[in-house]
């Protein structure tokens, strides 16, 4: 259970001079006593708790892993978006740092019965792991607890483990060795080879590991050796490497075009300033917002400050780190998911110790504990993967604007599409404009051709994902060794109707969204106002029977790609291909290296991407996104469209981008035709002014889920109730309704939605929901608060 507030703990005297702010300690705590972690987050002299104090049992760090600005981050971040403080603090250190907690058995009476013996037949004390256990024999141990004849123990591991390794010392004299080899027989190979090594090895070491390999010996004649006291092991520390140094070129600065000069001029002038300051760089796809960013920082670090940098997961691609760690070498930290637990803890402890002064990373490098920070740049600002969708619930870029006021430095925004949101505020001048209109070296944009398939699928199998445009498109740049890119849209696959005759989406008849169908009600659902209808049999539009879910799959294009083209050489990209460590990076290699033709995924291969040789990029549906129930789908849409299009003629080759689709009337898709982002924005606003969404309304979405349904659902309209009646009449709530997923996990979700411009009372209204929840948790249902959720469904 949450117990959201400081406790009160007695410092023995042993640590009296030690204990720090922002130390981990490990305290006794409730009832049993048991030892769980905790964060030191004030010292006082005296107190004013009246029943006993029970004191520190241990510190955990010898230095503060939290220091004062993480602490009052973690603050703020808990007030902002309505989290427990205890979540904010974790969210802080990386995961290798957060307390793991096991239950351990001991067995305290002989007399148990033979299966339990057996369990503990090789130690008195085992550690319990539920998921593996024998359900049957669980039941015997919990019934051997009952009677007392086992005790159950709860243990907390530090896992803030640092990798040690082996090394090899020498242990005699020059002389001595002589006198060893001496004594030696000439057929002792091993030990005569290992002789002559160690004789070599005067005062330095080497990690044993390596020493095997090098003479071709076992560690048997290691620990032979040793015996004999010819040398001494010693574990040492060893730090793990997120990356090998060696294996990038050092790069220098470009030559900026007076484009990128114009920007970088103001960038740099707010950093002399030393003033909290917010730029959104707004540059079209391949005009150059990198070299701008690593100049950026460049010039921070000149200034004796840090940089921090952010880019989306998947973005973080080897071409990404090869330009930072080639710019910065070694005082880049590098902070992903890709990395293990032990690799990201050893980058974490270099960035806290100051050796690492570059930070580039996803979404939780935010709160990278740098110091004095010059600057902060978030790459591909609009992607909705920098906001966390669990507690903490926050937004990267609202946590980048604390550190900038609290650091007083710059933040740059950056993307060729910026979210909606960021461009209003732009337009307000709550950020500095900045706007790179040009491709470097005047290169156009490529051209857009749409392709409608209401009419394509008329003229091939209906079945086939390819139209005659896209293909005869293929088979050129087959012929002309050129690359391409082949874009298949999963995103919320087979949750809508279409009709493939009309392209008609089944909309709700009261809001302007699209219907999401519910297999297991049969039924279309919209999940703004709850209207629910059956599923149509007919297009209700032009009465066709054709109407279909609408989806397809990587390997389904695939293996039509290869009946097409049987000599292309085919690289897939989806989660499917790249679930083992390093693979997405590795297609992406073999992908640069033109071991080739035709890299097809799913959006994870829409950013960033910068390949000379890429002359078509091909999208193959790009309706998917439209279709889905959530008023950004336009924006996801066109953002999506005008990214992967952007993949195109980047270097001196021109490119081509075909998009297939059902709705080329619609804005999204004629806008991203003309990679016209200035239009889009004006004409999205429209929609969004008269539909009363974001920018021009806040929004929060509180969820409640059960695993019986109406638990959730009556919960849901508890808070509904609650929360009316505190608000204004000026104030919208959308709901509530189930979730477009209802049911995850046999959890059922229900939803509402909170439109409102200015509400003073709504912050302690949620606040009292929040603490509430804590007694809901207790019978089962959760509650989650998401101040402006980017997935209303
Ligand atoms: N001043 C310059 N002189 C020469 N080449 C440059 C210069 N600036 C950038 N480039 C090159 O131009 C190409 C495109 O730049 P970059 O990848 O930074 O574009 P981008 O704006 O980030 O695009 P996207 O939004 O599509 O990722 C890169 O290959 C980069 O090395
Ligand atoms: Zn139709
Ligand atoms: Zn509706």
């Amino acid at each position: 259970m949450q117990t959201d507030k400081p406790f009160v703990y007695q410092i023995p005297p042993k640590f009296e001079d030690m204990i720090q702010v922002g130390m981990r300690v490990s305290v006794p705590f409730g009832n049993g006593n048991r030892l769980i972690q905790g964060f030191v987050i004030g010292l006082k002299a005296g107190n004013d708790f009246s029943g006993k104090i029970k004191e520190i049992k241990s510190l955990i760090d010898v230095e503060p892993v939290l220091t004062e600005e993480s602490i009052a981050l973690a603050k703020w971040l808990a007030h902002e978006t309505y989290s427990f403080l205890i979540s904010c603090l974790q969210v802080m250190l990386p995961s290798a740092m957060r307390a793991k907690y096991y239950k351990q058995l001991v067995l305290v009476d002989d007399a148990v019965d033979p299966a339990v013996k057996e369990y503990f037949s090789s130690s008195k004390k085992q550690i319990l792991n539920e998921d593996k256990i024998d359900p049957a024999l669980l039941k015997q141990l919990m019934a051997a607890r009952t009677s007392g004849k086992i005790s159950l123990e709860y243990l907390m591991k530090d896992s803030l483990v640092e990798k040690k390794v082996q090394v090899i010392l020498n242990n005699l004299t020059a002389k001595s060795y002589k006198i060893e080899k001496d004594k030696l027989r000439a057929n002792a190979l091993n030990l005569n080879r290992l002789l002559d090594y160690l004789i070599k090895l005067g005062d330095s070491a080497i990690e044993q590991t390596m020493l095997e390999q090098k003479l071709g010996i076992t560690s048997a004649v290691i620990k032979n050796a040793e015996s004999k006291n010819w040398l001494k092991r010693k574990a040492i520390v060893k730090r793990r490497a997120a990356y090998k140094q060696s294996d990038f070129v050092r790069t220098t600065p470009k030559e900026l075009t007076s484009a990128q000069k114009d920007v970088i001029v103001k960038i740099n002038n707010s950093m002399d300033e030393n003033k909290e300051k917010i730029f959104l760089l707004e540059g079209v796809t391949g005009s150059g917002k990198t070299e701008v960013y690593l100049q950026a920082m460049a010039k921070a670090l000149k200034k004796g400050k840090t940089a921090l940098m952010l880019v989306p997961e998947i973005a973080l691609t080897p071409q990404m780190v090869k330009n930072v760690v080639g710019r910065f070498g070694s005082n880049v930290a590098l902070l992903h998911s890709g990395l293990s637990e032990g690799e990201r803890l050893d980058e974490w402890r270099r960035i806290q110790n100051g050796r690492a002064k570059v930070v580039v990373g996803a979404r939780s490098a935010i709160f990278a504990p740098l110091k004095k920070i010059g600057i902060i740049v978030i790459d591909e600002e609009h992607e909705a993967s920098y906001k966390q969708e669990k507690m903490p619930r926050y937004h990267a870029i609202e946590v980048a604007k604390w550190r900038a006021r609290y650091h007083n430095c710059s933040l740059v925004l950056g993307s060729a599409t910026p979210s909606l949101e960021s461009r209003a505020r732009a337009q307000k001048g709550v950020y500095e404009w900045l706007h790179l209109s040009e491709r470097i070296n005047k290169m156009p944009l490529p051209e857009v051709e749409l392709i409608d398939m209401r009419k394509a699928t008329k003229k091939i199998d209906d079945n086939v994902d390819f139209s005659t445009e896209l293909r005869s498109e293929i088979a050129l740049r087959l012929k002309r060794k050129e690359q391409i890119i082949l874009m298949l849209n999963r995103r919320g696959y087979s949750s809508f109707m279409m009709c493939r005759d009309c392209g008609e989406v089944l909309l709700c008849p009261n809001c302007d969204i699209s219907l999401t169908l519910h297999l297991d009600s049969r039924s279309m659902k919209c999940h703004y106002c709850g209207h629910e209808e059956k599923i149509p049999q007919k297009c209700p539009n032009c009465g066709s029977n054709k109407i279909r879910y609408y989806g397809t799959g990587t390997q389904k294009v695939e293996q039509e790609l290869q009946n097409l083209f049987p000599k292309a050489r085919v690289l897939r990209m989806d989660v499917d291909t790249t679930r083992r460590k390093g693979m997405h990076a590795k297609i992406l290699k073999q992908f640069g290296e033109k071991k080739a033709d035709i890299l097809l995924g799913t959006q994870m291969i829409a950013k960033g991407l910068d390949y000379p040789d890429v002359t078509l990029v091909g999208v193959l549906n790009a309706d998917t996104a439209l279709g889905l129930a959530d008023f950004r789908a336009s924006e996801r849409t066109f953002q999506l469209l005008t990214q992967v299009s952007g993949r195109a003629g980047r270097a001196d080759k021109e490119g081509k981008v075909i998009i297939q689709t059902f709705n080329p009337e619609h804005y999204a898709l004629q806008l991203a035709k003309k990679q016209d982002y200035e239009r889009f924005f004006v004409r999205e606003m429209n929609v969004r002014h008269q539909n009363g969404y974001p920018p021009y309304f806040y929004t929060v979405q509180i969820t409640a889920s059960a695993k019986e349904e109406g638990l959730a659902a009556k919960k849901i309209y508890q808070i509904y109730a609650e929360i009316k009646s505190s608000l204004s009449t000026k104030s919208i709530i959308l709901g509530p309704t189930p979730k477009a997923i209802m049911r995850i996990n046999n959890q059922f979700y229900y939803q509402l939605i909170i439109k409102y411009k200015k509400e003073l009372n709504l912050d302690a209204a949620l606040n009292t929901i929040l603490q509430k929840s804590q007694k809901d948790e207790r019978q089962g249902i959760l509650i989650s608060i998401d101040k402006e959720p980017l997935n209303f469904i």
